[in-house]
C-alpha cells in the first residue's frame, strides 16, 4: 500500500472570461450548471485582455499583499475593526486567531484586511485615503481591479438572471447596482504556515459565504468544498491564471434556492504545510437594503444577514444553534480532524 495517496480534489467546470464578456450566450448553460451543481467554478482569465485582471496585475496584487503583511504588527492592528463599522470606512483589519477555526478547540489561522468597494470608489486621490501606506501607494491599481471584478460580477449575474427567468426587480443586477452602498469588499488574507507552533490557529472554519459571489485568487492549495449532498471534502486546487468563483448565501436566497451556496473551509494541504498562503478574495454582496427570505420564511436585509454571519465568525467558539447559519446545515460544524487527515495522506 502506498504511504502517500493523492488528496481528493474537486473537478469543476471552467468558464472562459473572454467568452463571458464578449459572447455570454456561449457560456450561459455551463455557468448555470456550475452554479446549481457545486456552486463553484474556475474562471479562466487567461483569454481576457482587460489589463486589470491580467496575470501581471494579479501578480502586482500579490506584491501589495506581501508588503502590507510585512508591516509591524502594531501598525496592522491599528486598523482593527469589527463589522459594525461606518459606511465610510475603507479598510478594516482582523488579526489571526480571533474566531473559531476548522480544528476543534483551535482558533482560525488567518489575518485579513478588507478593502470596501463603496467608499473606495468615492476616493478621488487614493494617495491620501485613510488606509495603510502600501494601499495608499497602490490605490489606483486596487480601484481598477475592483472595478473590473464588479463588471465581471454583473456579467455573471445578468447571465444567471436570464437563464433563471428573473426579470424586473428580481433581475439579480437590480440588487447589485454600481455606486449603491453595499459591504462588497476585496479581502487580502494571509494564512499562517501550519505546524510551526502549537499556539497558532489553523485555516478557515467551514462556512458558506454570506454574499452573492466570491472570486478567490491564490497559489497555495488548502481550500476545500463539501461535495453537495455528502460529507465528503475535496480540495479545489489553484490553477494559474484562473479565479475560483463561488455562489454565496445571498444569491442562493435571491434565486429562491436555485443557485447553490456550497460549504467550504481552508485546511492545511499535505504538501503545503509550511507555505504561507495568501488569498485575494473579491466578495460581492447585494446592496445594503436588498431584501431576501431565508429557508424558514424569515425576511432579511442583506446587511443584517452579513452582520449575523460575522457575529458567529467573531465568537470564540461555535454555538450549536448558530450552525445552520454558518454552514447551512443543522448541528454540523464541518470540523477538520488533523489525525484522521494525517492517516489518509
Ligand atoms: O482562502 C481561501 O482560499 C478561501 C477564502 C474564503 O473562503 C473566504 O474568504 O470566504
Ligand atoms: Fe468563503
Amino acid at each position: 500500500m502506498p504511504a502517500q495517496s493523492t488528496p481528493h480534489s474537486a473537478v469543476l467546470k471552467v468558464i472562459s472570461l473572454g467568452k463571458l464578456m464578449s459572447s455570454p450566450a456561449a457560456v450561459a448553460a455551463e455557468l448555470l450548471a456550475a452554479c446549481t451543481d457545486t456552486g463553484f467554478f474556475y474562471l479562466d482569465c487567461t483569454d481576457w485582455k482587460d489589463g486589470s485582471l491580467s496575470a501581471s496585475q494579479v501578480q502586482r496584487l500579490f506584491q501589495i499583499i506581501k508588503t502590507l503583511y510585512d508591516l509591524p504588527q502594531e501598525e496592522k492592528s491599528a486598523w482593527a475593526a469589527d463589522h459594525h463599522h461606518s459606511e465610510e470606512m475603507i479598510v478594516g483589519y482582523k488579526e489571526a486567531g480571533v474566531g473559531p477555526g476548522p480544528v476543534e478547540a483551535r482558533k482560525d489561522g488567518f489575518e485579513g484586511f478588507m478593502i470596501f468597494e463603496h467608499p473606495l470608489r468615492n476616493v478621488a486621490d487614493p494617495a491620501t485615503m485613510v488606509a495603510p501606506r502600501p494601499l495608499q501607494e497602490d490605490g489606483k491599481i486596487l480601484q481598477a481591479n475592483i472595478s473590473a471584478l464588479r463588471d465581471i460580477s454583473l456579467a455573471i449575474l445578468d447571465s444567471l438572471s436570464q437563464s433563471l427567468g428573473l426579470t424586473g426587480k428580481s433581475h439579480l443586477t437590480s440588487t447589485h447596482r454600481v455606486g449603491e452602498a453595499s459591504t462588497t469588499a476585496l479581502g487580502l488574507l494571509k494564512y499562517l504556515p501550519h505546524g510551526t507552533s502549537e499556539d497558532i490557529g489553523v485555516g478557515h472554519i467551514a462556512h458558506t459565504d454570506a454574499g452573492s459571489l466570491s472570486f478567490v485568487f491564490t497559489d497555495v492549495p488548502g481550500l476545500q468544498v463539501a461535495l453537495p449532498g455528502t460529507d465528503e471534502w475535496a480540495y479545489i486546487l489553484p490553477r494559474e491564471g484562473h479565479a475560483i468563483v463561488n455562489v454565496g448565501d445571498s444569491l442562493h436566497l435571491l434565486s429562491q434556492g436555485r443557485l447553490r451556496s456550497s460549504l467550504h473551509r481552508v485546511v492545511p494541504y499535505p504538501d503545503a504545510f509550511n507555505r504561507t498562503k495568501y488569498t485575494i478574495v473579491y466578495l460581492v454582496r447585494p446592496e445594503t437594503d436588498a431584501v431576501f427570505i431565508d429557508g424558514d420564511g424569515k425576511e432579511w436585509k442583506s446587511k443584517d444577514w452579513y452582520l449575523k454571519k460575522f457575529e458567529i465568525f467573531g465568537k470564540g467558539a461555535i454555538d450549536p444553534s448558530d450552525s445552520s447559519v454558518l454552514t447551512g446545515r443543522e448541528n454540523y460544524d464541518g470540523r477538520w480532524n488533523p489525525l484522521t487527515a494525517a492517516a489518509t495522506v
